[in-house]
């Protein structure tokens, strides 16, 4: 192919589409570009998404001259998508009411995610550390329940912790001994798997003592079924704030705009929630068969040992979980759950 000589006008006009071209890429969000630009950015520090709106975030600095005060952000085009929880490098505004610029994303730790309406797994959260699994005499839990939820929180990265709430039902006799009795053998079963297991209750403030205690220094969700009582939990530990996720407006010309994204919250006596209304239904989306097994945390040791290697563990000759149960090494009730869960996969 031989060179075409350009006349002065086509180089032009080539440099000025390629320039064009460059603008476009490096400037995908105008306005960040735009900031920079103005130099009303100041130096690059660390910070942490607090909250999230459409293209915009909410960005609390973590280190610097601005620390624990919290800026909406554009992001660089090419900074990767980014959730509630995510450590970001980043320019805060030198003034406070200007918006100031994520640069980069941080390695992530630990990523939540949920299934959309479509059943396509969302992220939601990121770098939490523990899922404060709530349960309570009443409603009365499901096994199913809360191993589709250890399961979740396993496959996550997340560390499980079980609280009991309404304890207070409990110590004062008000549920029947049969219940009592039954949710006194279902704990055991989960110490004995090694989780955690708090008490806890609303009605006084001793009775939230251990729960403040493990809130410290980590990031927390709080998931559970309805009604064993996350709200009133959250509204005690996070007193006078206005969980309403919906509280923060996206653009005040289009009015109170709610937004069901996750957001973080200070608990006043240490520790980190990350809250949304979606976060505390989260449970199993779509997991493989494998994922299931290994979410049952003492199922592990026995995991390859069947004699087929695509052993579904159901009523195959040889399976070591089979074996395992049979040994009492792995409580049946675990197992039946297991298979409940998969036949539902
Ligand atoms: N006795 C007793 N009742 C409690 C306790 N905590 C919450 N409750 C009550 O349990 C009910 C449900 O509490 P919520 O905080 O709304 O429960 P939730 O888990 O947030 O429920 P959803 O909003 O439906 O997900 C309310 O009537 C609370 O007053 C407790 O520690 N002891
Ligand atoms: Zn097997």
């Amino acid at each position: 192919m031989s060179k075409r000589k350009l006349t002065r006008q086509q180089r032009w006009r080539v440099e000025k589409v390629q320039a064009e071209r460059t603008q476009r890429a490096h400037s995908k969000d105008k306005k960040a570009q735009h900031a920079l630009i103005e130099g009303h950015l100041d130096e690059v520090s660390n910070g942490l998404v607090t909250a999230h709106f459409g293209r915009q975030v909410e960005v609390e600095a973590t280190d610097g001259p601005h620390q624990g005060k919290r800026q909406r952000c554009h992001v660089r085009a090419n900074v990767e998508s980014l959730v509630t929880g995510d450590k970001v490098t980043w320019r805060p505004a030198l003034d406070e009411l200007q918006e100031g610029v994520v640069e980069a994303r941080q390695e992530r730790k630990s990523l939540l995610a949920r299934p959309d309406m479509r059943g396509t797994m969302k992220a939601v959260a990121a770098n939490v550390d523990q899922l404060l699994l709530v349960v309570a005499p009443e409603p009365e839990p499901f096994a199913n329940l809360i191993d589709r939820y250890l399961v979740a929180a396993e496959d996550s990265g997340l560390e499980p912790v079980l609280v009991i709430n309404k304890w207070d039902l409990i110590s004062q006799g008000q549920v029947s001994p049969v219940i009592s009795q039954r949710l006194d053998s279902f704990l055991e079963i989960y110490r004995e798997i090694g989780y955690q297991v708090l008490a806890t209750s609303t009605q006084s403030e001793e009775d939230l003592r251990d729960l403040k205690q493990q809130l410290k220094g980590q990031i927390s969700v709080f998931v559970g079924q309805s009604g064993v009582g996350k709200s009133s939990l959250i509204n005690y530990l996070l007193p006078g704030v206005d969980l309403r996720v919906g509280s923060l407006s996206e653009d005040s010309r289009k009015g109170r705009h709610t937004t069901t994204t996750a957001k973080l919250f200070h608990f006043p006596e240490g520790g980190q929630l990350i809250d949304s209304p979606g976060i505390r239904e989260f449970a199993l989306g779509y997991l493989e068969a494998n994922a299931l097994a290994e979410g049952f945390r003492e199922f592990r040791p026995f995991l390859g040992l069947c004699r087929f290697r695509d052993c579904s563990h159901q009523k195959e000759p040889g399976c070591a979980l089979q074996s395992a149960v049979a040994e009492g090494k792995i409580r049946q009730q675990r197992f039946d759950s297991f298979l409940h869960l998969l036949t539902s996969l």
